[in-house]
Formats: C-alpha cells, structure tokens, sequence
C-alpha cells in the first residue's frame, strides 16, 4: 500500500500519521508539498492534523485552495483512497469532497483530552478491523470541531449511512450533531474525522485503540 501525506504549512501531525503508517502498513509514506501540483504513484492520500496557515479565516479554508488539492481530488475520481484528520477533515469540508462544516467548539474552549468513538461502519478501508458497535479511545485537540450541516444534508448522510464514528459514552467535546466524530463520503472512500487515532497507536501513549484504522490500509486496493 503506497501512501502520500501533504504538508502544508502549519501541519503538525504529518511525521505521527507518517510513523502510524509505518508501523501498521510497514512502508514509509512519501511527504508531498502543498505547493506542489501532482502526486506520485498512490493508494492513499492523507490530509494531516495540524493549523494550516495559522487557521486564518477558518480552519483549513486556505489549504483548500492550495495548488495540490486538483490533484487529491482527482486521485479520489480515479478510485483513491482519502483520509483527512481534524485539520485535513477540516481541509475536506472546506474543498467540499466532505458534506458540512467544522464550526466553533460549543464551549469555545480548545479541546484536548481522550474521548470515545463508537464505530458505525466496518464496511470501509479505514474501519475494517474494527467491530461494528464496538467503542475505543481516540484523543482530540481542537478549537474547530462542532461538526454541523443543515438539516436536508444530514438526513442524506445518516440516510446512506455516511457516518463513520460518533462520540460515544457522553464525551462529545464540542456539540457535533448527533455526535458525529467522523464522516465517509459516498464511494467510502473518503473518510474525514476530528480525533487523532495516530496518536494512539503505542502502549506509552496509553493504548493501541487507533491501530486498526491504520491496519485496515496495509492491503488496500485500487477500488
Ligand atoms: N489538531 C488539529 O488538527 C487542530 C485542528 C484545527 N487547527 C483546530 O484547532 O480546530
């Protein structure tokens, strides 16, 4: 499985999607720049965590127009897979190759702490090891994470079953709707979520919950 993580400036969670990657998938993903025009040879494309461009204007709304993102859309036309995390969700609702918004947390407070995710769907790459139902741990660390859209767009995507992960257990920290932590576009193949399962990947960050996400990808093929 060949996989690519775009570095914009600000992006912080790059180098950890890049070592969970690794570790689960045993190949070392190639770092594409932002002001770069064309990917390599990829499965995967990964949208990182981070503050792109200091989060000016709104979270991930100046990454959406960067020069690579023609060309992350056009992977996803050709068959590829996608996986935006918290800033790189953020930079796919603001690209619109994910339904919604990420808006203000309720509490206007950043938020960074671990919380639950119930897994909606194992029918996806990204959620496959999982078991449906099953809930794990996911730390968050976002002032941008109140996941909204109107009414008529979120009956669609409950209707197809776009949600992925919801906030489980009462720990919705920012006052998503129906406490959703992550959304599938419609192939599947797009997945955008606020938590962080790269950083849960080893024992001396407090568990392995996050693992599976990144495990699912090791034989991904072409769709
Ligand atoms: N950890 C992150 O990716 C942060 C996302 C975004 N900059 C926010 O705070 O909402």
């Amino acid at each position: 499985m060949k996989s690519a993580v775009i570095v914009f400036p600000g992006s912080n969670r790059d180098r950890d999607v890049a070592t969970a990657l690794k570790v689960a998938t045993g190949i070392d993903p190639v770092f594409v720049w932002h002001a770069d025009t064309d990917l390599p040879d990829v499965d995967l494309v990964v949208l990182p965590g981070g503050f792109s461009y200091g989060d000016y204007l709104r979270s991930g709304a100046i990454a959406a127009r960067a020069a690579i993102m023609p060309a992350v859309a056009a992977h996803h036309a050709r068959g590829g897979y996608v996986l935006g995390i918290c800033n790189g969700f953020q930079i796919l609702t603001e690209s619109g190759l994910l339904p919604g918004a990420l808006m203000r947390n309720a509490g206007l407070r950043f938020v960074c702490r671990k919380v639950k995710l119930s897994i909606e769907r194992t029918d996806t790459a990204f959620t496959r090891t999982y078991r449906k139902g099953q809930v794990i741990s996911c730390p968050v660390a976002h002032h941008d994470g109140n996941y909204f859209a109107d009414p008529e767009t979120l009956d669609r995507i409950e209707g197809n079953g776009q949600v992925v992960f919801r906030y489980a257990e009462g720990t919705n920290p920012n006052g998503s709707v129906n406490d959703i932590a992550g959304i599938a576009d419609e192939t599947g193949r797009i997945l955008g979520m606020m938590p962080h399962p790269e950083n849960l990947i080893a024992d001396h960050q407090g568990g392995r919950d996050g693992l599976g996400l990144f495990a699912g990808l090791a034989d991904l093929q072409p769709a």
